[in-house]
């Protein structure tokens, strides 16, 4: 390592949300080093060998916040179209099931994103991603589920891996075919997923498209028993798995989830003391989404005391998606989270970095600042963390680094 590839960014107070270390591993006045996109240090400056890092860049950060870079853990950026239509009817008094069951919902989003090319699917979902990373965050979790047929489904997640080549962002892909049963299979889940959701699985997995399996547990959408045919092949495939649970319902599928030892089940308004207990057992981390919560003016809030009192790690995300949440702030989702389901300050920023990256399985790479991993950072210009969540509709992101790239606000 040659001194001259060094960044010593110095005269901060780095949030380092090491594990283990008490509530947000802070250290004041302290100094993050990194180099070909890693951090080879992190600490009070006072320790730093100054001396052996001469003909390094040094970057004074005049006193300001550091954080790990925030982490979208659940979205589905990639869509063709939009439900304000809908939006519309539910003012009016029409429930998001009752849509549902009238063709609209995914099902109405999947025409919409069918009619796209891939290119045109990145462009649509540009400016989203765009809107997410002008926060400070570094990776997103995209699924699919709006193509509903293998061509449709594959067409998504390219689409998704494609974002990642025209920006500064690790793009993390999840695989939703069994988010929706499209009209030419209604009443036939079963031959759905024979006949589209695995088999299509088995083609982005031989194509290097996907990364974690995941699927909509609901009376509207998929029974845990067909759940868990497409479980059984994730797991023959050595795919990781996470789940839509309980959000509308309970139907067990935290449970369900936590028996494959899924990385996350996410929604969770429904959830029972059986799911938490089966998530705590299997480490499957809780993925809180109140602008679903919100969107749908759902009144069940998650189990949030009860999933702190048995260690269930908690992460939050927008969940931005065209129909139940299109949110594309995961600053006020932090707001959202603390003011609607009662998170920590420590909670709201530990859930959008270090949970956020172990619901995606990223742990060892990303979600804290510590030596070894990328060098993944948000600079913020608050005079406490607290403001992150204290405000809503306010981005006082200074600057923020992705793999070492410093890029500005
Ligand atoms: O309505 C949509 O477009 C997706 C809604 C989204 N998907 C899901 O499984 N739950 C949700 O809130
Ligand atoms: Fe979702």
């Amino acid at each position: 390592l040659d001194n001259s590839e060094l960044v010593i960014l110095r005269n901060g107070r780095i949030a380092t949300l090491q594990a283990g270390a008490a509530g947000l591993g802070i250290i004041e006045g302290g100094a993050v080093v990194f180099a070909r996109g890693r951090i080879v240090y992190v600490g009070p400056e006072r320790d730093l060998p100054l001396g052996a890092l001469v003909g390094g860049e040094v970057v004074d950060l005049e006193g300001r916040w550091v954080t790990p870079g925030l982490i979208d853990c659940h979205t589905h950026i990639v869509h063709g179209g939009n439900r304000a239509r809908e939006f519309e009817m539910r003012l009016q008094g029409a429930t998001y099931e009752e849509i549902a069951r009238a063709g609209g919902g995914i099902v109405s989003s999947v025409k919409a994103t069918n009619a796209l090319s891939v290119e045109a699917l990145v462009q649509t979902a540009l400016p989203r991603l765009d809107t997410l990373l002008s926060e400070g965050i570094t990776t997103v979790e995209i699924k699919s589920g709006y193509g509903l047929s293998i061509e449709g489904e594959l067409k998504m997640l390219r689409a998704a891996r494609a974002l990642e080549q025209v920006r500064p962002v690790r793009i993390v892909t999840s695989w939703l075919a069994a988010h929706a049963t499209p009209v030419e299979y209604k009443g036939r889940n079963g031959d759905y997923i024979a006949e589209v959701v695995i088999p299509g699985l088995k083609r982005a997995q031989a194509e290097a498209l996907v990364d974690a399996v995941d699927g909509f547990c609901e009376g509207i959408a998929f029974s845990p028993a067909e759940i868990a045919q497409v479980f059984d092949v994730a797991r023959e495939l050595g795919l990781p798995v996470k789940l839509h649970a309980e959000q509308l319902s309970n139907l067990g599928g935290a449970k369900l989830a936590a028996s494959y030892g899924a990385l996350s089940a996410d929604h969770l308004e429904y959830l029972d003391e059986e799911g938490v207990a089966a998530m705590a057992e299997a480490g499957t981390v809780a993925v809180l989404l109140p602008g679903a919560f919100y969107a749908i003016h759902e009144t069940r809030k998650p189990p949030v005391a009860a999933l702190r009192a048995a260690g269930v790690p908690m992460a939050i995300a927008t969940d931005c998606n065209p129909g139940t949440s299109p949110l594309t702030s995961l600053l006020l989702t932090m707001n959202m989270s603390a003011t609607l389901f009662g998170l920590t300050v420590e909670e709201c920023i530990a859930g959008s970095t270090r949970e956020a990256a172990r619901a995606l399985g990223l742990l060892s790479e990303t979600g804290t600042i510590e030596a070894g991993k990328s060098a993944d950072l948000a600079i913020w210009d608050v005079e406490s963390l607290a403001e992150l969540v204290y405000r809503f509709g306010f981005n006082p992101l200074h600057s923020h680094v992705f793999k070492g790239q410093r890029i500005a606000s």
